[in-house]
């Protein structure tokens, strides 16, 4: 092997420069450094991206091209199945060794093995790193050396154990020429079609979003300064920007949660009032890791419910209902201004999920996975793990869920969480015109008030789709037909709300 061979690295959900183990391993080699994304919709198992997470990946790989070119190097592109794509890379460029940050989801996995053994059997180097989580699924054990399947513990534990300090940019990258043979490989990031032309749906994420690195640190130290204080109680309110909206940035990377972490405990460690914020808020960072451990070691969950018994729940396949659930005509209000800013901005807020999600799944009786495909489709940061799991976590079928018996009275939700009801005015703009006391709750209001307020319920804004009660009836009775199949199966008291 020539002693001037260069060394790879593959970005993979990484996409940035900092904090990036691989990338930094690949400047200390020394070497030259050639770095590739591969576009792979076509390996065994891979799920392809929903619309909106394809929207953002383009903005990603753009901003990751521009951090690498001003270090030196730049981001080629490649498609199709990652096995032979980098193979036939490897083969092409000479390398003597290639690096990238791992991934946890089964097919992933089977891809990577595969090819360490083939490179190895040629005597090159693939090491792989973790840059996507604080702690690795086999990292957080119990005493006995086990996955823990429950939250509290894991979280425990977490908080025992020291997060690895995030590692600074590399300050240049010796980059270097790709073979021509390979660059007639390549694709351009518009031949990838990420970004949707005709019909553009995606001017409202466009307006709320920025993608890439940068972007990712501006709102992470935004969010220190502005958002860290009173994280714990702002955090349900949905109408406040009282989250990070890190998500879709965690989800591509382009922060790693360990930036995140260490930032998080710096700006406690400086003001102390801002402790119990910063534990609330590591807290849902370790939720972020649990889901992964979760998904490495039971890779089914996005398709299938983790307790069988869930297999013969009596799911009820209405396509109108599943319609008016997607496009906020649900006539439940804040089920209506979650769905439409999902579809308006690419994110909803996790209150909102849950609502939303408790409405599709009990109210509706529909599959959990027809919610978990839509959000798939319409999340910026759909994310295998954290969407799957807290699918599941909705239908009382995933490890550590919520029961079943607890569903969501969605007036009452709204009511609490919103109660001034501002959520609703900015996403429901035709209930605008309604008083907090009737805004979660439109079909209560006096008909006077409704035609003050320009209101025709059936004509500008639905009646509600089904009515809680009996809803919530029909959604306890079929959870007690599971429990007639399954005897072993507890359901709770009848009390429960
Ligand atoms: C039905 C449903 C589907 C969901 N699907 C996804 C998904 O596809 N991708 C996704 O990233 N999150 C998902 N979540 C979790 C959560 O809603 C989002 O992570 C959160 O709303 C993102 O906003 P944020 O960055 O402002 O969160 P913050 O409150 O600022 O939290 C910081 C980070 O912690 C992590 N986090 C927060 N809450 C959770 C949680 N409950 N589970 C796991 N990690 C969490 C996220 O990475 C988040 O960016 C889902 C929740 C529900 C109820």
């Amino acid at each position: 092997m020539s002693t001037d061979s260069p060394v790879l690295v593959w970005f993979r959900d990484d996409h940035r420069v900092g904090d990036n183990p691989a990338l930094s391993a690949a400047a200390a080699s020394g070497s030259r450094v050639l770095c590739f994304y591969v576009f792979d919709e076509a390996s065994e198992g891979v799920r392809p991206l929903g619309g909106a997470a394809r929207w953002w990946l383009h903005g990603s790989l753009e901003a990751l091209n521009e951090a690498l070119q001003r270090l030196g190097s730049s981001l080629v592109l490649f498609r199709g199945p990652a096995t032979s794509v980098v193979e036939r890379i490897v083969a092409g460029t000479g390398a003597s060794a290639i690096y990238w940050n791992r991934r946890y989801g089964a097919a992933e996995i089977a891809i990577d093995r595969t090819l360490k053994q083939r490179l190895a059997a040629r005597g090159i180097k693939a090491q792989s790193f973790n840059g996507r989580l604080v702690h690795e699924p086999w990292e957080i054990v119990n005493r006995a050396g086990k996955p823990f399947q429950v939250f509290t513990p894991y979280l425990r534990a977490a908080f025992a154990r020291p997060a690895a300090p995030p590692l600074p940019s590399p300050e240049r990258l010796a980059g270097g020429a790709w073979p021509a043979s390979l660059l007639a490989e390549a694709v351009a990031l518009p031949d990838l079609s990420l970004e949707p032309a005709f019909p553009d749906w995606a001017v409202g994420l466009r307006k709320a979003w920025r993608r890439g690195e940068p972007a990712a640190r501006e709102r992470l130290a935004r969010f220190l300064d502005e958002g860290l204080k009173g994280y714990a109680e702002r955090r349900d309110r949905p109408h406040l920007e009282g989250t990070s909206r890190l998500s879709p940035h965690l989800r591509f990377g382009e922060v790693s949660p360990r930036q995140v972490w260490h930032a998080v405990l710096g700006a406690a460690a400086r003001d102390p009032s801002l402790e119990q914020d910063a534990k609330k808020y590591l807290s849902e960072i370790a939720w972020r890791d649990f889901t992964h451990q979760l998904l490495h070691d039971h890779p089914h969950l996005p398709e299938r419910p983790h307790s069988s018994r869930f297999e013969a729940f009596p799911w009820i396949e209405d396509r109108q209902a599943l319609r008016a659930w997607q496009k906020g005509l649900t006539g439940y209000p804040i089920v209506d201004a979650g769905m439409r800013q999902l579809w308006q901005t690419g994110w909803m807020h996790n209150r909102v999920r849950m609502i939303a999600g408790s409405f599709l799944v009990k109210h509706l009786l529909a599959d959990w996975r027809r919610g978990e495909a839509w959000f798939w489709d319409t999340l910026v940061d759909a994310d295998a793990a954290n969407n799957a799991f807290s699918w599941q976590w909705i239908a009382g079928s995933g490890p550590d869920s919520a029961p079943f018996h607890r569903i969501f009275n969605p007036v009452v939700q709204g009511e609490k969480f919103d109660p001034g009801g501002d959520y609703i005015r900015a996403y429901v703009p035709e209930l605008a015109g309604l008083p907090p006391a009737f805004i979660h709750k439109p079909w209560e209001a006096p008909p006077a008030m409704l035609r003050q307020a320009g209101i025709r319920l059936g004509e500008t804004y639905p009646e509600p789709l089904v009515p809680h009660g009996p809803a919530r009836e029909r959604a306890l009775d079929a959870f007690r037909s599971l429990r007639r199949l399954d005897p072993e199966s507890r359901m709770p008291s009848a009390s429960l709300s």
